[in-house]
């Protein structure tokens, strides 16, 4: 029996129109949101992920701030840069795409941004908060998105087991914090595995709720899910596809397999990356309705 596919794009669009209409209300009080996208260097990947950023932005009458700094831009560059957008009051939420190139120290960077704009969610004292319930401070978007898509699905994680495959600052950490949360988060036992996890499937084979998260291509296979389990695939890895000579997207779940055993699952594309932008539109809105 094949699993429920989750529409990602569906639920997006839901999140986008809630947005859309405190949008207008911030509008017709006469405040714009606006939103600063800070692209350095030409990584073509990063270059499609900014400007599908700008385009919602402009869907949603958000104003947006597009800044792109040269590969050899130097910290203080950056620095400079991330000052001006502090103390822009057109702007209410900060964005550095990541990975940065090698000479920007990216923890740096994030330390430099008002932690009133820092709408991913990175600044320490936004990760901190996060990290004891405190749900005044944005949510990271990504992890936000996908316990969205679960809620909109119709699955609870409440008393489930929710295994979390990768740590990363970005996903991982913050997405287990947000799981194993009592009050406004969602309350599930909570596991994590990673690379130095010997027995990765000794854990996910027991998971109600999978999700992967690691950046390797394909690396959940149907063995490795307990059936009728809801598994959210957070990967995007472009893979070369030998039939067509170009490259596909593909996810960190063997869609083929993983489909035929879940309950629930998401795809890649059009799972966890569109509610990834909805919520990044969705903390812009709410850093300008704190702001002003
Ligand atoms: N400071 C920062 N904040 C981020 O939020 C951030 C970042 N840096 N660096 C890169 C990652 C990646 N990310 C994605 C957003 C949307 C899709 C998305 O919409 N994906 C489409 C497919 C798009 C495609 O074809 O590539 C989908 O899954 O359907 C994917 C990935 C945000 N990131």
């Amino acid at each position: 029996m094949a699993a429920k596919i989750i529409d990602g794009k569906a639920i997006a669009r839901m999140v986008n129109e809630e947005t859309l209409a405190r949008v207008e209300k911030l509008k017709a009080a006469g405040k714009t949101p606006g939103l600063a996208v800070v692209l350095i260097g030409d990584d073509p990947a990063s270059q499609v992920y900014v400007n599908s950023k700008a385009k919602k932005c402009a869907e949603l009458g958000i104003y947006s701030d597009k800044r792109v700094l040269p590969a050899d831009a130097s910290m203080s560059d950056v620095l400079d840069l991330i000052d001006k957008l502090n103390r822009d009051p057109k702007i209410d939420g900060i964005l550095v795409q990541s990975p940065p190139p090698p000479q920007i120290d990216e923890e740096k960077v994030i330390a430099a941004i008002d932690p009133d704009k820092d709408v991913d969610c990175f600044h320490e004292r936004n990760v901190g908060k996060l990290l004891i319930g405190k749900t005044d401070g944005f949510r990271p978007c990504t992890p936000y998105g996908v316990l969205v898509l679960l809620e909109k699905s119709g699955i609870d994680p409440a008393g489930r087991h929710a295994v979390v495959i990768g740590r990363s600052n970005i996903v991982g950490k913050p997405l287990a914090a947000m799981l194993m949360q009592k009050a406004k988060g969602a309350n599930a036992t909570v596991t994590v595995v990673h690379s130095g996890t010997p027995d990765i499937a000794k854990y996910t084979r027991d998971a109600d709720i999978l999700i992967a998260a690691i950046g390797k291509p394909e690396f959940v296979t149907g063995d490795m899910i307990k059936p009728g389990a809801a598994v959210i695939d957070v990967g995007i890895n472009r893979i070369p596809n030998p039939e067509t000579g170009k490259n596909k997207l593909v996810g960190d779940v063997n869609f083929q397999e993983a489909v035929e055993v879940a309950g629930a699952i998401t795809p890649v594309p059009g799972g966890v990356g569109p509610m990834t932008i909805a919520i990044l539109m969705s903390n812009a809105v709410t850093a300008c309705e704190r702001r002003r």
